[in-house]
């Protein structure tokens, strides 16, 4: 039945592609193919600044220097575009493993992962014009400010301040026109998320609808809103398909960054490199798993680990790939006694569910099924909850994607069967984990995967405070009572000995000892890879790097600590941030230069 689902599902986003694609105007079709492509004769120019990576920080950034810069652009992306598959936002998981996923596995966790395969966990990440933002779930969260606050305090970073950021965080948000909230009355799980509300008003926690990066039932993307506006500029170039291999750095009267060595496969397959020359700016917006690699690949990192690979030293940046920060979900299957409705093959196949879609962009297949999102910010357990409004989870489509050994799945879904199931799956997390990974090298080639080490649980510190979140008893709050709610504590074989029985499932609330084995089995990584680069460690507060200072990070590489919630908007933020700077100093420079 699971296989059979799937099949549903493809079946139904391929006509509905389709025919939204004709509906679309084959105009947006055309608009795929990438303008000013720099050709090889062009290859022997200098540009002013290098883009390494266009995924949100990369896109954002390269928007505002193509506007606003007297200076030539270049902005170079191991990818190529993203298919129409992306744009339909209840399809998006369909590409995970595809062409524009880089696919990445962690190393094996100790603490962690042991329902998954190899006790590895799936890192996607987007390859390809927009990167990550064209294949993450589109969720827009606006910021907290104590975050940035934090930054300042605990890093004496104070033009990371929400005085100063908060401003920035409004400029990278989409108009609410380009965005598509869950409206009240979507469900009867948003009517109980509105009722919890009100019952909880005593408590620190809020509550919010879904807000997504969504126009017209389609991702609307850091590509839409900043990339594709200014793709025919003059000044810049784009180099897709393109792999920066290495960073070749020259001493002169600093250390800098004077050109970086591209690979690309020639139509036999055959790798061609050359080096592109940089004059004055080289900014990295690879990401927090590849920008630490290409700096350790080129000799930039920690001295005794790069000498122990055999890659000669360039700059010594001790931490740089460490502190790789990530949430750490923990999901929970909620069946329910009353109609959702819910995401199930019926809903799907609903021929008024594909017809509002074609229609107005509306209904399942406009959104990503997450429908609210509850957090509390409190000092000694900041967590989160997400309600995924999935009734019925299709196992083949979800082991693919998140690598789960077929008994652990199963316990997790034990209705998975089911493809008619009404019900919905809450996903707690700590909003601040304190667990810190790393990003290493096998070697210094860019073609082999980095060892990812995310480390989720390895702070306890992480376990009580997903707990926390579990033990919020909204579920079982009367405000859920309409829904007939009952949630299936996974009867994990491994889990049986701090386990209570059958009938205290119903009864009690499970141990934190059962609470923490299952986590430690059946937790997955939240996609929101931070921290490998952070602000005050390895850059400064301008996001130079220390010691080189024309190499710019503008990426979630950067964060020094996670996100309180989904960080996509936060890294458009900071790449704004950035821009302002680069281009406050080409006029300092100018105004020096006309004395
Ligand atoms: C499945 C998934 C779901 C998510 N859901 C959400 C969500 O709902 N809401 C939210 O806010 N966040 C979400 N996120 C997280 C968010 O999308 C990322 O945090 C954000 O996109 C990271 O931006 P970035 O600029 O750091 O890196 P990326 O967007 O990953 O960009 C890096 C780019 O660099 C390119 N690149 C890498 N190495 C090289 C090289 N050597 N040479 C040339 N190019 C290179 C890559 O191909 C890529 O395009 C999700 C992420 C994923 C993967």
């Amino acid at each position: 039945m699971g296989q059979h689902f799937q099949k549903i599902l493809v079946v139904a986003g391929i006509l509905i592609g389709l025919l939204s694609g004709l509906a679309m105007l084959v105009g947006s079709l055309l608009k795929e193919s990438i303008p000013n492509v720099l050709a090889p004769a062009e290859r022997q120019f200098a540009f002013d600044y290098v883009i390494v990576g266009a995924g949100t920080g990369g896109s954002t950034l390269t928007s505002l220097l193509a506007k606003h810069s007297n200076g030539s652009v270049l902005l170079i992306e191991a990818g190529s575009v993203f298919g129409l598959l992306s744009r339909i936002p209840l399809l998006t998981t369909f590409q995970q493993k595809g062409i524009n996923d880089w696919s990445f596995l962690s190393v094996p966790q100790i603490h962690s992962s042991r329902g998954l395969i190899e006790q590895r966990q799936c890192l996607p990440r987007g390859k390809g014009l927009g990167g990550s933002a064209n294949l993450n779930y589109m969720l827009h969260f606006d910021g907290h400010g104590p975050d940035f606050d934090a930054w300042h305090q605990l890093h004496n970073l104070s033009e990371w301040s929400w005085a100063h950021m908060g401003r920035f965080m409004a400029a990278a948000t989409a108009k609410p026109c380009d965005m598509f909230e869950i409206p009240r009355g979507y469900s009867t799980l948003t009517d109980a998320l509105e009722d919890a509300q009100s019952q909880f008003a005593d408590k620190p926690w809020v509550f919010r609808r879904s807000r997504y990066n969504i126009k017209n039932g389609l991702r609307h993307s850091v590509v839409q809103q900043f990339l594709q506006p200014v793709l025919k500029n003059a000044n810049l170039r784009l180099l897709p398909e393109a792999l920066v291999k290495r960073i070749q750095l020259s001493s002169g009267p600093t250390l800098h960054a004077s050109s970086v060595l591209v690979g690309l496969k020639d139509g036999e397959n055959k790798e061609v490199e050359f080096s592109i020359e940089v004059r004055r700016e080289l900014i990295l917006c690879a990401g927090s798993y590849q920008t630490p690699q290409l700096l350790q690949a080129s000799g930039i990192g920690n001295s005794s680990t790069l000498a122990k690979l055999g890659i000669p030293v360039l700059h010594n940046s001790p931490l740089v790939g460490r502190n790789l920060h990530d949430h750490f979900n923990v999901p929970l299957f909620v069946s329910m006694g009353v109609a959702g409705p819910s995401l199930n093959q019926r809903t799907l196949l609903s021929p008024m569910s594909m017809l509002n879609y074609l229609r107005s962009g509306t209904g399942p297949f406009g959104n990503f099924g997450v429908l609210g999102h509850v957090a509390s910010h409190e000092e000694q357990s900041p967590f989160g909850i997400t309600f995924f409004g999935a009734g019925a989870i299709d196992e083949a489509a979800l082991m693919s994607i998140s690598n789960f050994k077929v008994a652990a799945f199963r316990a997790l879904f034990p209705r998975y069967y089911n493809a008619s199931q009404e019900g919905f799956v809450v996903i707690s997390n700590c909003l601040q984990p304190k667990s810190r990974g790393s990003v290493r090298l096998l070697n210094r080639h860019m073609r082999r995967n980095p060892l990812i080490d995310p480390n989720y649980l390895s702070h306890d510190d992480d376990v009580a405070c997903t707990i926390a979140g579990i033990r919020t008893a909204l579920v079982t709050s009367s405000s859920f009572a309409q829904l007939r709610p009952y949630i299936h504590w996974p009867k994990l074989q491994e889990c049986t000995n701090f386990g209570p029985f059958e009938r205290d499932f119903l009864e009690h609330q499970p141990s934190d000892q059962y609470l923490e084995c299952l986590m430690r089995h059946i937790g997955l990584g939240s996609h929101h890879p931070g921290g490998s680069c952070a602000l005050g460690s390895v850059v400064d507060s301008q996001l130079r790097l220390l010691g080189v200072p024309n190499i710019r990070v503008v990426d979630a590489s950067v964060l020094p600590r996670p996100i309180s919630g989904n960080p996509n908007t936060v890294i458009s933020a900071i790449a704004m941030r950035a821009a302002s700077w680069i281009l406050k100093s080409e006029l300092l420079q100018e105004g020096r230069r006309r004395q």
